[in-house]
């Protein structure tokens, strides 16, 4: 299958890639309805979500298999907890999920040489062996893809938000983003329109919001506005603390006599957001626990919100490298922010981190 068969670079796997988010959003709205809703949210069990990582992951590897067979993928999950005798009754589940969601009829923009519809369904073994497929090691040369078949578990635990991203890489440069947030607004300026919205951006062609219920049915292209006034910021950040410092991003926005609370939200909805003119920055500065930064967790973002006119770096002010492996290195937080106020905010970490250095 040939790149660029649209007319622009990447544009068939962009398609494969919004093919796949739609599928898997549809599987996870699903299990949030039908298993998390239904008290077990409550009685604190997991397994529903793991069961929505676990299908969607198989959902999304199989297609991009089927249309990419010799693409390496680097996806969250892998299922070896699903080979052992103890994890049978999850696994049964996940296959019937996956399958459900594999063999719904195509839909506009769909191939059917992707191997989908009705009469497609995998076995067992094929639904584990696509979900173990995201094991590739990742690296900086050649096509790769990644899977996050859902990010922002707590969000989507406790029915806020989370978003199911995929990326399309080549030579540790990320060419395509498609993040899929089922419980986003449409339109955050008219809650009526209801939720859910695709995000999709390819690089040098742009960024845009698609419609989750038919994502080839027309979009919107997405710029972020160019303030130049640090004031009307409103940091965009993680909702759990332990995934990055709430109180640095306090110092920063302090500094820069940010006057707006910071709109907190779970996963790369946060991209999504700045990318759609909401917020004006996502920080994300490490706690300080040694964690590195998964390259699924970011790279879908990273494409999109530089497609929309924005830079992601991070407190270096160096671009997120993701050629080093699954993860992004050391971890040096990530900084989003429209070009015109990036540098400004770039500045203010910089100097709450040689503050902090010098109290020491
Ligand atoms: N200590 C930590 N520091 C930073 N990120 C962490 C972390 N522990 C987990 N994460 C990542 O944070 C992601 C969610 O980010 P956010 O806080 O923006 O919603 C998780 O994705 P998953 O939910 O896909 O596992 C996980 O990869
Ligand atoms: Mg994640
Ligand atoms: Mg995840
Ligand atoms: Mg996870």
């Amino acid at each position: 299958m040939s790149s660029g068969s649209e007319g622009y670079p990447y544009s068939q796997e962009e398609r494969v890639a919004i093919a796949a988010v739609t599928r898997a959003c549809t599987l996870t709205s699903s299990v949030f309805e039908t298993l998390v809703k239904n008290e077990t949210l409550t009685k604190g069990d997991k397994s529903p979500v793991t069961v929505g990582d676990f299908a969607a992951q198989a959902v999304i590897s199989a297609i991009i298999h089927a249309a990419f067979p010799h693409d390496p993928i680097v996806g969250e999950e892998d299922a070896s907890d699903l080979r052992v005798e103890s994890g049978r009754s999850m696994k049964d589940r996940i296959v019937a999920l996956a399958n459900d969601a594999l063999t719904t009829p195509l839909v506009a923009g769909e191939d059917p040489a992707w191997n989908l519809g009705p009469g497609t369904t995998r076995t067992d073994e094929q639904i584990l062996e696509a979900i173990d497929r995201g094991n590739y090691g990742g690296g900086n040369t050649g096509r790769m893809w990644t899977i996050d078949p859902i990010d922002g578990t707590k969000g989507f635990l406790r029915g806020e938000q989370y978003a199911v991203c995929v990326s399309f890489v080549v030579d540790s440069q990320v060419k395509v983003g498609v993040i899929g947030c089922p419980n986003l607004p449409v339109d955050p300026s008219e809650p009526s329109k209801g939720l859910g919205a695709i995000f999709s951006a390819v690089r040098g062609h742009g960024a845009r919001q698609l419609s989750i219920s038919n994502p080839t049915q027309g979009s919107i292209a997405l710029r972020i506005p160019q303030i130049s006034e640090s004031e009307d910021l409103s940091f965009l950040e993680s909702v759990e603390a332990a995934h990055s410092s709430h109180s640095f991003n306090d110092r920063v926005a302090a500094l820069l006599n940010v006057q707006k609370p910071p709109t907190r939200m779970d996963s790369q909805a946060k991209y999504a957001c700045l990318a759609r003119g909401q917020g004006g920055a996502y920080l994300r500065m490490p706690t300080g626990v040694g964690y590195k930064e998964k390259i699924w967790d970011h790279a879908p973002g990273e494409v999109l919100v530089v497609e929309a006119g924005g830079i992601v770096t991070d407190s270096r002010g160096e671009p997120l490298n993701f050629g080093l492996g699954r993860t992004l290195g050391e971890n040096y937080g990530v900084i989003a922010a429209a070009k015109s106020i990036h540098p400004k905010i770039l500045a203010a970490v910089q100097k709450v981190q040689n503050d902090a250095k010098a109290k020491v």
